[in-house]
């Protein structure tokens, strides 16, 4: 049983010592509810939940991160749903995987990784993980901003042209 970045513990469901550990992972770039929703549906499927936080570097499919990669690291980690938040490796993504041994990945349910191209890579590697996919949030009312690209287009539309203090 480990403690997380929160200061929360888990006890495995019968009180054993090997909890069953969940592993998240991804950018969390200005976080909302999309992300709250994933964390929570990979919560659920184990007893222990380890996040893997994505290096700015390693961020190629879409603009990079706003945020410094420890600020990301950080507020994942703050989250009560969260035991523990790991800044990813910068070359080898299977270093973390290795360190935290989980017993089931979860993938976002709009992540570009292929869930069968995942599998094997673990096999490959040795590392005994199922490999599964979390289901999507939708909007629950007008205007409710469910990714980080949409509330930074926002922000650019509506504020692009101020400093944060105010109108000039
Ligand atoms: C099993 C797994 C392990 C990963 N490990 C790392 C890692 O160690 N370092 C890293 O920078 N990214 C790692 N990533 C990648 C990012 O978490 C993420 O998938 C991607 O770079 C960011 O895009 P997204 O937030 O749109 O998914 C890993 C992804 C997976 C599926
Ligand atoms: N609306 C949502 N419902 C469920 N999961 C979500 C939602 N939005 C994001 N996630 C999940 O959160 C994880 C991290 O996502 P990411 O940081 O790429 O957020 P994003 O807001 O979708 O980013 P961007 O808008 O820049 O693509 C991913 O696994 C993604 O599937």
């Amino acid at each position: 049983m480990s403690e997380g970045t929160n200061g929360s513990r888990h006890d495995g469901e019968d009180g054993a010592d090997s909890p069953r550990i969940a592993l998240a992972q991804g950018t969390f770039d200005i976080l909302h509810p999309g992300h709250l929703h994933y964390l929570k549906d990979a919560a659920a499927r184990g007893d222990e939940l380890h996040v893997i936080v994505a290096r700015r570097d390693n961020v190629t499919h879409k603009s990079k991160p706003v945020c410094p990669d420890r600020q990301r690291r950080d507020m994942i980690g703050a989250l009560e749903v969260v035991d523990e938040a790991h800044l990813g490796h910068p070359e080898d993504l299977f270093v973390p995987v290795r360190e935290i041994g989980p017993d089931v990945i979860v993938l976002g349910f709009d992540q570009h990784h292929d869930e069968s191209a995942i599998a094997d890579a673990l096999a490959a590697e040795g590392i005994d993980a199922e490999v599964t996919r979390a289901t999507a949030r939708e909007p629950r009312y007008e205007g409710e901003l469910l990714s980080t690209g949409d509330i930074i287009d926002k922000l650019l539309r509506e504020r692009g042209r101020r400093s944060h203090s105010g109108p000039e």
